[in-house]
């Protein structure tokens, strides 16, 4: 758990984060977000003390940062970012033993983490852990990155844009894969990033930024639902939230049972977003699609009327 009280941080006279307070429980994902130079950065490298803060304390699992060591402390989180930081004269495999490796591991030890992280972040050893990282593509990097980040077991990492500068594909699979290690390994991660539709899908907590200050805090359908003010609402989207709140919501939550009417044609999966089906009944011309399961077997059915969270389906 990760704990922030009344966190203030100054160069010089100007005050990068204001008196902010914020708390990430164990196994939860924490995005921060808000406009250029709002002070995210700033946040997640006084948790692991690149940069000292000026006033309030910073606990994790109870204990001010304050207190560690500093190497030990980074030995303990993990930390990626935009840039990955790889050495470069280092090949994949030896970048990614380096925590690991400075604390002393075994040889053998090490090496099978590193051939286990690798085959987690879908970088066969045989073909990626003689490489140097300016022979890797820029998602591949960034998984190494990860695979770094990960690899001494940390219950905790900071990623700063670790997706950014990826194509929309490979940066989808790389959130895909980062919630799927997650769900598995239930570390808790603080995360800063300036695509507002990746915090949305992979955050628990999303806590929005302005000017050095935590303007709102909250899961992301209470954000996009209860903007606090008209800052909040325009950096999630405008208009736009709406579309945005289907992606976070399944058909399953949605849909009725099956009736005694014509079951149509046009199917959807029950964990498939609503935004999926909105797709599909646009291009199917159709405002009723049956639900299916895993075996495509009809579990229920949604109509517009329900998707958009109409009470009646009259
Ligand atoms: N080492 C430093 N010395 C002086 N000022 C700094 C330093 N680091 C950051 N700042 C200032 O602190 C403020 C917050 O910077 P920070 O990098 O945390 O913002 P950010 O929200 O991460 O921005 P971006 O989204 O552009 O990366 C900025 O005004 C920045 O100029």
């Amino acid at each position: 758990m990760i704990e922030l009280i009344g966190v203030t941080k100054r160069f010089g006279s100007e005050t990068a984060v204001n008196d902010i307070s914020l708390r990430v429980e164990r196994g939860e994902l924490c995005a921060l977000v808000g406009t250029s130079g709002c002070g995210k950065s700033t946040t997640l490298r006084m948790i692991n003390r690149l940069i000292e803060h000026s006033e309030g304390e910073i606990h994790l699992e109870g204990r001010q940062v304050r207190e560690f060591d500093e190497q030990v402390l980074r030995r303990r989180i993990g930390y990626v970012i935009q840039s990955t930081g790889l050495f470069p004269h280092w090949t994949v495999a030896r970048n990614i033993g380096l925590v690991p490796r400075l604390l002393k591991w075994p040889r053998a030890k090490v090496e099978a983490r590193v051939e286990e992280l690798m085959t987690l972040l879908d970088l066969p050893i045989a073909q990626f852990g003689g490489k140097y990282p300016h022979q890797l593509s820029g998602g591949q990097a960034q998984r190494v990155g990860v695979a770094r980040a990960l690899a001494a077991d940390p219950d905790i990492l900071l990623m700063d844009e670790p997706f950014g500068a990826l194509d929309p594909i490979t940066r989808e699979s790389l959130q895909l894969e980062l919630r799927e290690l997650q769900s598995r390994l239930h570390k808790t991660i603080v995360f800063v990033t300036h695509d507002m539709d990746e915090a949305l899908v992979l955050a628990d907590r999303l806590v929005v930024m302005h000017g050095g200050r935590i303007v709102q805090q909250g899961t992301p359908l209470e954000l996009l639902r209860d903007p606090a003010d008209d800052f909040v609402a325009s950096l999630l989207g405008g208009n736009d939230r709406g579309l945005k709140e289907t992606t976070l919501l399944r058909v399953g939550e949605r849909m009725l049972p099956l009736s005694p009417r014509l079951l149509p044609q046009a199917r959807i999966h029950r964990n498939a977003s609503l935004r999926q089906a909105l797709a599909v009944m646009f291009r199917e011309h159709a405002d009723r699609l049956a639900v299916v399961d895993d075996n495509d077997m009809p579990v229920g059915e949604l109509s517009l009327r329900r998707l958009v969270g109409a009470r009646r389906d009259d």
